[in-house]
């Protein structure tokens, strides 16, 4: 089976990486890159600035950029992933929608909205019953999918591991890559030698998103997971990968054999990009991993990598590790696609 797939905002950051991670993917064929009115009419590799470490795969240089508008998109193109800027996003997603497009998006606009499903397919593959929902209250044909912030997918399946213990509190500290504020994000002289204590809205996209990712869908309704989370979010020297330090509070007292084997054991998910084993743990003979230069392509960089495991007075501290625009990105929405495809979306 051959999926049609479209990336809109393709020339971007995270578009590139889409590009790369499409290459020779088993189901879906990139048949549509859309970007902004400059770059539209000029051939792929003429609009992009190509910043990915492999060649731009050669039938995608000589593609034409097009619009992004629904007109411009060729008919035959049946998923739609989107790495539009937010504000850009919330303006064009929704004319996709309403002409029957379905949109796996990276986008944060609407992560939190009631009806749309905000999807990890190893922790929440249920919650896309949501579009049922979605297609009634907003009377569209299409359907729309998020995945979470980056640094939100790299803890969230920890914390769904610990859940067997009974989550009730996360504190979490993070030092992310400079990839996540994108090629111009931040300038050399602002994070070489320093790290900035501040990203605009990332604790809060933590702090709600966790909750939703965590909580139970009746058929109709999302109720957000209880647990209380608070998140600090750190910028740091490094290019890829977000390391986090988590603190989580437990209703039960596992030792840390235990909680690293709850880790290792958390279920996967057969699709294409999904890793083999989703949390990779580092016992208590190397201390020191995690670390984002040597752990965040394990398993092609859609695998979190944990470590540092101890308990505390009320649970459990570790740290994890994800590469922030392959699992916290492109990769998350393709893998979302892949669900998509896999439960008969499309
Ligand atoms: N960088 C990262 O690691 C992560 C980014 N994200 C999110 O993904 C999204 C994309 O980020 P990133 O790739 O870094 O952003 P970039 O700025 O690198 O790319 C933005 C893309 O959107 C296009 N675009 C911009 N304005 C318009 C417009 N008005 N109409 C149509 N297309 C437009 C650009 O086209 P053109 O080249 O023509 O300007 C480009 O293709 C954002 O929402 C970001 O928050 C999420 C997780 C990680
Ligand atoms: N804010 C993230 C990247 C990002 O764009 O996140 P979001 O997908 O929530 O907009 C970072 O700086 O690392």
């Amino acid at each position: 089976m051959t999926v049609h797939v479209g990336i809109l905002g393709a020339t971007g950051a995270v578009g590139q990486r889409f590009i790369q991670l499409l290459d020779e993917h088993p189901t879906f064929e990139l048949a549509a890159v859309t970007a902004s009115e400059a770059s539209a009419g000029k051939r792929y590799a003429e609009a992009a600035k190509w910043r990915v470490d492999t060649p731009i795969p050669e039938e995608i240089a000589d593609m034409e950029v097009v619009e992004t508008t629904p007109e411009a998109v060729p008919d035959d193109v049946d998923l739609l992933f989107s790495s539009l800027p937010s504000g850009v996003a919330s303006d064009v997603e929704p004319a996709f929608l309403e002409d029957g497009y379905v949109v796996s998006s990276n986008s944060s606009n609407d992560r939190m909205a009631p009806d749309v499903p905000l999807t990890i397919p190893e922790i929440n593959p249920d919650h896309l019953g949501l579009i049922e929902v979605q297609r009634e209250e907003r009377g569209w044909d299409g359907a729309l999918v998020k995945n979470p912030n980056c640094s939100t997918i790299t803890m969230v399946p920890t914390l769904s591991a610990l859940d067997e213990f009974g989550l009730e509190r996360v504190r979490v500290s993070t030092l992310q890559a400079v990839s996540g504020a994108g090629y111009s994000g931040v300038t050399s002289m602002e994070i070489i030698d320093n790290a900035l204590p501040h990203i605009g809205g990332e604790e809060e996209k933590m702090e709600t998103e966790s909750r939703k990712l965590l909580g139970s869908f009746d058929g109709a309704e999302l109720d957000l997971h209880d647990a209380d989370v608070s998140a600090s979010c750190n910028r740091i020297p490094t290019i890829d990968g977000h390391l986090e330090n988590v603190f989580a509070a437990l209703a039960e007292e596992p030792d840390a054999e235990e909680v690293r084997e709850a880790m290792r054991s958390l279920p996967g998910i057969d699709l294409p990009s999904a890793p083999d084993q989703l949390i990779h743990v580092f016992g208590e003979e190397q201390p020191d991993r995690p670390q984002p230069r040597l752990d965040r392509t394990t398993e092609n960089g859609m695998a979190v990598v944990a470590g540092g495991v101890e308990t505390t007075v009320d649970g459990v501290k570790y740290n994890c590790l994800a590469h922030n625009t392959i699992r916290g990105a492109a990769g998350a929405s393709i893998l979302n696609g892949e669900l998509l495809v896999e439960e008969g979306w499309i």
